[in-house]
């Protein structure tokens, strides 16, 4: 382990000076889509107009004979395109595979400019964010970038969650993690075979009514990543880095993704991923606060003036935490409306209605 005294220095000699701080840009949906693919392409230009983050995906979901195709077709999109604020992130296969090498020479040497956030799969502790921080150093000194390459990792392994907090503060360059519900799930030997999501046989069930054990006992499905999700944020605030939701497989079921979705954003989670266009405005509207969420915030923010004490509004009481809880809400409205006129005017209608 690195002396913590040594924890910001740049790994190659020429390397950008490592952040200190993870920009809190809004990252509300990860758009994937595969560079590989022409009509995918086609649609990139538009589709950046619509997401904060827009990833070129290398690893699984493409084709073992198109991996080469998907890393060109990335570079050419980078190339031909400026996407203006919304981040270029990719994810390169997986470090126990043959491609991820050429990954990551052709990546940074070709368009290290243009790219954001390189999302790692599949990582099993702070040896695979090591490895991957040192390389990336080597490369961005010798294609000269002023800006340093910011890491991703996908919590997809038993390992990785008995190692997360590791993984979290493995470099300076650990942007966030993410939920990797389908290997994750594969790594543990769950038995469930969907992508993210419920599983109606993972329940509680009331107690029974005398002697019937089958008669009036109402069920209540459970949430099979609630406690993943809990220890990534955990993990991701210890850290000062941000705690995403991964892919909701179900395309067609707009309803349970929304909701898989803001149990993420309760959780603290900032934003999730989209893998289809349907999924962009669900995850927009679930990791944007609501206009009344805002307003009260907003409300109590205005009431606790000094931010100490103890003050009762329509009927609740408010004190010092309850108005940290606030600017949590108050203050992320603030950076997304700064990007979104629309939502900005939103927040300032709801909050004038309930300051009337
Ligand atoms: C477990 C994990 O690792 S999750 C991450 C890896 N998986 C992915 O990245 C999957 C990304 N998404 C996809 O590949 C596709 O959305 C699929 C395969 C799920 C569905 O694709 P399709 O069957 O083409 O869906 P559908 O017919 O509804 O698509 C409608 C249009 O949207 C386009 N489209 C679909 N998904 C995307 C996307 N992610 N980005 C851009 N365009 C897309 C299609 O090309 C199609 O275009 P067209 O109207 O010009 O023909
Ligand atoms: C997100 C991802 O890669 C997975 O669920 O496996
Ligand atoms: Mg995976």
């Amino acid at each position: 382990m690195r002396s913590p005294k040594d924890f910001f220095a740049p790994l190659a000699v020429g390397a950008p000076e490592p952040v200190r701080q993870i920009p809190a840009l809004p990252s509300r949906m990860i758009h994937f889509f595969d560079p590989s693919n022409e009509k995918m392409v086609a649609k990139a230009p538009d589709l950046a107009k619509k997401v904060d983050v827009l990833l070129g995906n290398l690893e699984d979901a493409v084709k073992a004979d198109r991996k080469e195709a998907a890393r060109e077709g990335l570079v050419k999109v980078a190339k031909e395109n400026d996407f203006g604020s919304t981040q270029l992130w990719t994810r390169v296969n997986s470090l126990d595979s043959p491609w991820v090498l050429d990954d990551l020479i052709t990546l940074v040497t070709e368009i290290g400019d243009k790219l954001d956030v390189i999302m790692v799969p599949k990582v099993e502790g702070a040896q695979d964010i090591h490895y991957v921080d040192r390389l990336l150093a080597q490369l961005e000194a010798r294609a000269g970038l002023r800006k340093p390459l910011l890491v991703h990792a996908i919590l997809e392994t038993a390992s990785g969650v008995a190692n997360v907090e590791e993984i979290a503060g493995a470099s300076p360059r650990m942007q966030g993690i993410s939920l990797g519900p389908a290997d994750l799930a594969a790594s543990r030997r769950m038995k469930t075979t969907r992508v993210g999501g419920g599983h109606p046989g993972y329940l509680v069930r009331t107690d029974p009514v005398g002697d019937d054990l089958t008669e009036g006992r109402t069920t209540y499905q459970q949430d099979l990543w609630h406690y993943t999700v809990a220890r990534m944020v955990d993990a991701c605030v210890l850290h000062g880095i941000l705690p995403y939701y991964g892919p909701f497989g179900d395309i067609r079921d707009v309803v349970a993704c929304e909701d898989q979705f803001r149990n993420a954003f309760l959780l603290g989670c900032v934003g999730a991923w989209s893998l289809h266009p349907v999924q962009i405005d669900i995850a927009k509207k679930v990791f944007s606060p609501a206009p009344e969420d805002v307003a009260w915030a907003r409300k109590v923010i205005a009431a606790m003036g000094d931010g100490t004490g103890a003050v009762m509004i329509d009927g609740k009481m408010q004190d010092d935490a309850s108005v940290k809880q606030c600017r949590v809400v108050a203050e992320l409205a603030d950076a997304l409306a700064a990007g979104d006129p629309e939502l900005a005017e939103a927040y300032d209608a709801a909050t004038k209605e309930a300051l009337a």
